[in-house]
């Protein structure tokens, strides 16, 4: 058996929806302030476990609202558990939400050096891989432009970019594949790929295209509700999924 770099245990994770429907701005103060506010619970994952070893390409399925980015971001320590547990061996690197996350009044520029000190890059490292980050997100003629006037497309592919140069030892990767037009999604595609094929690196990606699942993973777990309904090889999880799909 393989190095366990990814440990979830008996994982629950609540939501509280607001009940409320509309209601003042004062009246609302007012019920915080009393304890009156009514919340519905949600569990959008109930009871998960499963291990990730070193090295393994996992692929988290389930239809819209299964709760995979829910898990993702648990796992990537964005959002506390509820119950249960999930500890993590190494540098993670999640690529969640790309467009997000830009300080809107800054440059591109600005904001590749400001995302690369968030992952923990020095400025050294940043200035020696800018040009590499530019190059590969095709923004040149749009760097001392500040971001608020990139389209959602051009957002994403900056912030796609500039996870290329990082190297994680967990890459967390949710649907950030589709980012872009057809031309960038193949370009990305390829280079992590490369990324992944090279250094070993555990991966655990979410996504709605089943070739590429196929292509990038080895392993997968089918959620369904917010639970975890099955784990095996790629193969026939993703048989599984197309079933729940065609059902
Ligand atoms: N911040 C939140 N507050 C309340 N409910 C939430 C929140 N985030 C997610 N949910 C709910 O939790 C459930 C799981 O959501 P999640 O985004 O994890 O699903 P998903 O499998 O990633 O779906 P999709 O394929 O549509 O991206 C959904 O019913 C969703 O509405």
């Amino acid at each position: 058996m393989g190095e366990k770099v990814v440990e979830v245990k008996n994982l629950s994770m609540k939501y509280n929806l607001a009940k409320e429907g509309k209601i003042s701005l004062k009246n609302y103060f007012k019920k915080v302030k009393n304890r009156e506010l009514l919340f519905q619970e949600f569990w959008a994952l109930e009871d998960v476990s499963f291990d990730v070893e070193k090295g393994d390409r996992l692929a988290i399925l389930g239809l819209n609202g299964a709760g995979k980015s829910t898990l993702l971001k648990a796992i990537a320590g964005v959002i506390k558990p509820s119950k249960g547990t999930v500890k993590t061996k190494g540098k993670i690197v999640p690529l969640l939400e790309l467009s997000g996350g830009f300080t809107g009044s800054y440059t591109g520029r600005e904001n590749i050096f400001l995302r690369g000190a968030m992952l923990g890059f020095s400025t050294k490292y940043m200035e020696e891989h800018f040009k590499e980050i530019v190059n590969f997100s095709g923004l040149k003629d749009f760097l001392d432009v500040p971001v608020d006037n990139y389209s959602s497309g051009m957002k994403a592919r900056l912030g796609f970019s500039i996870s290329t140069v990082v190297n994680p030892d967990i890459l967390i990767l949710d649907e950030v594949l589709s980012v872009g037009d057809a031309k960038f999604k193949k370009k990305s595609f390829s280079k992590m790929m490369n990324l992944i094929e090279n250094n070993d690196t555990t991966v655990l990606f979410v996504s709605h295209s089943i070739s590429q699942v196929k292509e990038l993973c080895d392993k997968a777990i089918l959620l369904e509700k917010g639970e975890l309904i099955m784990k095996g090889n790629v193969e026939e999880v993703c048989e599984k999924y197309e079933e729940i799909v065609n059902s």
